[in-house]
């Protein structure tokens, strides 16, 4: 980010992108063991965190806020402010003494969820501003599906469905998803993994990508 601190990071910290249902739960499982097994020190972490605020978040998004008759939902400006805050709870609460112990950090979701989901609805020059606090990742793997593939695999997994998951909203998303990267791509590593292969050949895809960061001098 534009505003982006420099901290002590010994580690290195790796987001997992892509729509409700492209897989990054499931690769952020096995990439940790994979690279656990290498001995690397990893954790895995996810947005919205489990945090106070991300908790928060996880309610509203199943609509369990409950809150009091007649209260109105929560407006896109509220959610973004909302994510962006618990960006920073998140940040100084687990990824930065994670990075700072030199571990590699593994997060399912960051910025670039904010510039596709919330840029979707809401200018994403405002979206980016009010995540200019949040560093940038080492790397970033977006895993790409088309949205009636992550359709499918949703449905297969069942579940409540959340506030984004209408097909409509994520065929928006998935647009917006290409031009956070094409914007983020001048300052940060993106790359694009080809989610629709099976499982293994997506974290070995991943792993390449990983391998590659973790052989790079600074
Ligand atoms: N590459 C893949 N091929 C087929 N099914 C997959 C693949 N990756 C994940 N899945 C399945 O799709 C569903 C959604 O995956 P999940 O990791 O929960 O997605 P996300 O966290 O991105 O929403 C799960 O049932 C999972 O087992
Ligand atoms: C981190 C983040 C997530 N989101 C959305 C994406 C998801 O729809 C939802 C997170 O729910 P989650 O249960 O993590 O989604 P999934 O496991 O299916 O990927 O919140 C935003 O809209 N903005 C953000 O900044």
């Amino acid at each position: 980010m534009s505003g982006a601190r420099k901290v002590s990071r010994r580690g290195r910290f790796i987001v997992l992108e892509g729509l409700d249902g492209a897989g990054t739960t499931t690769q952020a499982e096995r990439l940790a063991a994979a690279l656990r097994a290498e001995g690397h020190g990893v954790l895995t972490t996810r947005e919205p965190s489990d945090g106070p605020v991300g908790t928060l978040i996880r309610q509203a998004l199943t609509g369990r806020l409950g809150l009091p008759q007649g209260a109105g939902p929560l407006t896109p400006q509220t959610l973004a402010l909302l994510f962006a805050a618990d960006r920073t709870d998140h940040l100084a609460a687990r990824v930065l003494p994670a990075l700072e112990e030199g571990k590699l950090v593994l997060c399912d979701r960051y910025v670039l969820s904010s510039l596709a989901y919330q840029g979707a609805s809401l200018p994403m020059g405002w979206v980016e501003q009010v995540n200019d606090y949040a560093v940038s990742p080492d790397l970033t793997l977006f895993v790409g599906v088309a949205p009636e593939v992550a359709a499918k695999r949703r449905a297969a997994r069942g579940g409540a469905a959340e506030l984004f998951e209408a097909d409509e909203a994520q065929r928006r998303i998935a647009k917006q998803y290409l031009a956070a990267i094409r914007r983020r791509a001048k300052k940060e590593r993106i790359v694009h993994i080809d989610g629709e292969q099976g499982i293994e050949a997506v974290t070995q895809a991943s792993l390449v990508q990983i391998r590659k960061l973790l052989g790079r001098k600074r």
